[in-house]
């Protein structure tokens, strides 16, 4: 489905991303549409972070081809790491400066900020200093600077791989809050308890292969293939 002004769908076309003549993703083609929640899983080393940074535009495959609906969508998506980046000033600026990149002005820039720190539960530290923030309130400042650029996709690699259960469920129910406002989700985890709280379709990489793409409701229950089923019963896939 494509709704006017959209960048999606996303394409991304028999991608290969190699490096000294190793293929660390291989072949890869997916459709990413407006609507699930997309979980990319698979084990460490799946390409997942490789892949993602490829579909945002950070690292230009070796061959193949990302294609958004748009012609520009660099304005309309934006990516979140595993380790929050911050910079050297309070987190009420930190999301400014990234609203002052997109062209904001200041009152624009300044309203924007203070809603998506309540939406965030974030507006009673927003004067502190970022990075003496713990490390689950980095990575919810890290989502809400996103947010504050209001993206139709949102890429999120292993957002919660360094947090605590506590600060993980935080993120998770920030993910749910952000889908529902209508921004499209598609994010990688090895954490197969984190694909099923949140997932609706799962995507399942292995040694940057495509494995399957499966609903989350059958993946769990009946994934189609070995690789995916000896994930789900702990095997150490090597
Ligand atoms: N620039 C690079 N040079 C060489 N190898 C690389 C490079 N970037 C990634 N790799 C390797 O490619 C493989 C896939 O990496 P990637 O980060 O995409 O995995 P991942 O599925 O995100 O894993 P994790 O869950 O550990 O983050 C890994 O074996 C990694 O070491």
């Amino acid at each position: 489905m494509t709704l006017p002004g959209s960048i999606l769908p996303l394409k991304l076309i028999d991608l290969t991303y190699a490096v000294d003549g190793q293929k660390l993703v291989q072949n890869l083609t997916l459709e990413f549409t407006q609507g699930p929640k997309t979980l990319i899983l698979g084990p460490n080393g799946a390409g997942k972070s490789l892949t993602l940074r490829m579909a945002h535009g950070l690292l230009k495959p070796t061959s193949g081809q990302v294609q958004w609906q748009q012609r520009h969508p660099q304005r309309h998506q934006a990516m979140v790491f595993q380790r929050p980046v911050m910079l050297r000033r309070s987190a009420a600026a930190n999301i400014d400066y990234a609203l002052g990149l997109k062209g904001l002005g200041k009152a624009e820039a300044a309203e924007l900020r203070n809603e998506v720190l309540a939406k965030t539960g974030l507006s009673g530290i927003a004067t502190r200093p970022a990075r003496v923030l713990s490390i689950g309130e980095q990575q919810r400042l890290a989502i809400a600077r996103a947010w504050a650029l209001r993206p139709q996709v949102l890429f999120l690699d292993e957002p919660t791989a360094s947090l605590d259960p506590k600060a993980t469920r935080a993120i998770e129910d920030l993910i749910e809050t952000i889908h529902a406002a209508g921004t499209k989700i598609i994010m990688s985890t090895h954490d197969m308890g984190q694909a099923k709280r949140l997932a609706d379709e799962i995507i399942f990489l292995n040694q940057g292969v495509l494995s399957e793409r499966t609903a989350a409701s059958d993946f769990f229950t009946s994934p189609h293939s070995a690789e995916g089923r000896a994930f789900l019963e702990g095997e150490l896939l090597l």
